[in-house]
């Protein structure tokens, strides 16, 4: 049996991006991800490529989900020996108009979602006894909050103080604890976030992707500095002792 990555989200963008890019590394690949239609079809990709691969549907919002999916991908695959907080959502609105619902679900996901997984991964660590690694994903408005993301961005802040306060728990245990915090790369969530920002900012879209920071790739450009490549740094030998670090990604690499 292989030693497994579950990846959330990874149905699309950064988290497909990091199936493959792992999968390259000789991991065996949960691809978690509450679209029935795209996790299947990763899945499906990475077999045809010759990689260990399967489709997981969870809500990562849902902690007994998020329990019950890392029961079954070690029973599938294997080992767990990486966990990938990706799954994430984001709407844009100006904090007062920002309605409560969507709030309390964006929270829901992206913040207590990384706490379930941070949860389950590292008490599945704890019984294997030989530690492992935990990757979660903020953001560049985690590290500089953007307006009209009042929500997103504490989800964001939040998870970076969840990486750092859970690196320090379990570092005894050999567990590490990381966070990638990537600018702008294009991918559907950013798509829609550019759109809906430049109608309420009244900006054309090229008038506000002007505005974006450096994009970054997904990694299948290879491009440097590209998101998929620091998760995989994160997993590597090399990074046996980083933890507790957020990385911001974008163009460039520096730790905050
Ligand atoms: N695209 C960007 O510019 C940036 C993205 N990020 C973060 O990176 C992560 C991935 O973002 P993207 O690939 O851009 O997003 P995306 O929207 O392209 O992909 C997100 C994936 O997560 C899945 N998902 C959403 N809610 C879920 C839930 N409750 N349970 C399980 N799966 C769920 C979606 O089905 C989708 O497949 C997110 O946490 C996002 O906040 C951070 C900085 C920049
Ligand atoms: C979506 C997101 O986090 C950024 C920085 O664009």
């Amino acid at each position: 049996m292989s030693k497994t990555a579950i990846i959330t989200g990874a149905g699309q963008g950064i988290g497909e991006a990091a199936a493959y890019r792992l999968a390259q590394d000789g991991f065996a690949i949960a691809v978690a991800d509450i679209n029935e239609k795209t996790a299947p079809k990763v899945a499906q990709n990475l077999r045809e490529q010759g990689y260990q691969a399967q489709a997981y549907i969870v809500d990562v919002a849902d902690r007994d989900a998020v329990f019950d999916l890392v029961d079954q991908a070690v029973a599938d695959l294997g080992k767990l020996a990486v966990f990938v907080n990706n799954a994430g959502e984001a709407f844009i609105d100006p904090i007062i108009d920002s309605d409560p619902e969507q709030i309390s679900h964006l929270l829901d996901v992206n913040l207590k979602g990384t706490f379930w997984g941070i949860q389950a991964a590292a008490k599945r660590f704890k019984q294997q006894g030989n530690g492992g690694r935990i990757i979660n994903a903020a953001s560049l408005a985690g590290v500089e909050a953007s307006a009209l993301q009042s929500a997103y961005s504490a989800s964001k802040f939040g998870i970076r103080g969840l990486t750092q306060s859970a690196a320090k728990e379990l570092a005894a245990d050999q567990i590490t604890v990381n966070a990638y915090n990537p600018g702008i790369v294009r991918t559907p969530l950013r798509d829609a976030i550019d759109e809906k920002t430049s109608k309420l900012k009244g900006l054309s879209v090229a008038e506000q992707q002007a505005n974006c920071l450096t994009e970054i790739g997904l990694g299948r450009e290879g491009v440097p500095a590209d998101v998929a490549e620091v998760i995989a740094w994160f997993v590597s030998p090399s990074a046996a002792y980083i933890t507790g670090q957020s990385l911001l990604v974008d163009g460039g690499m520096k730790f905050h």
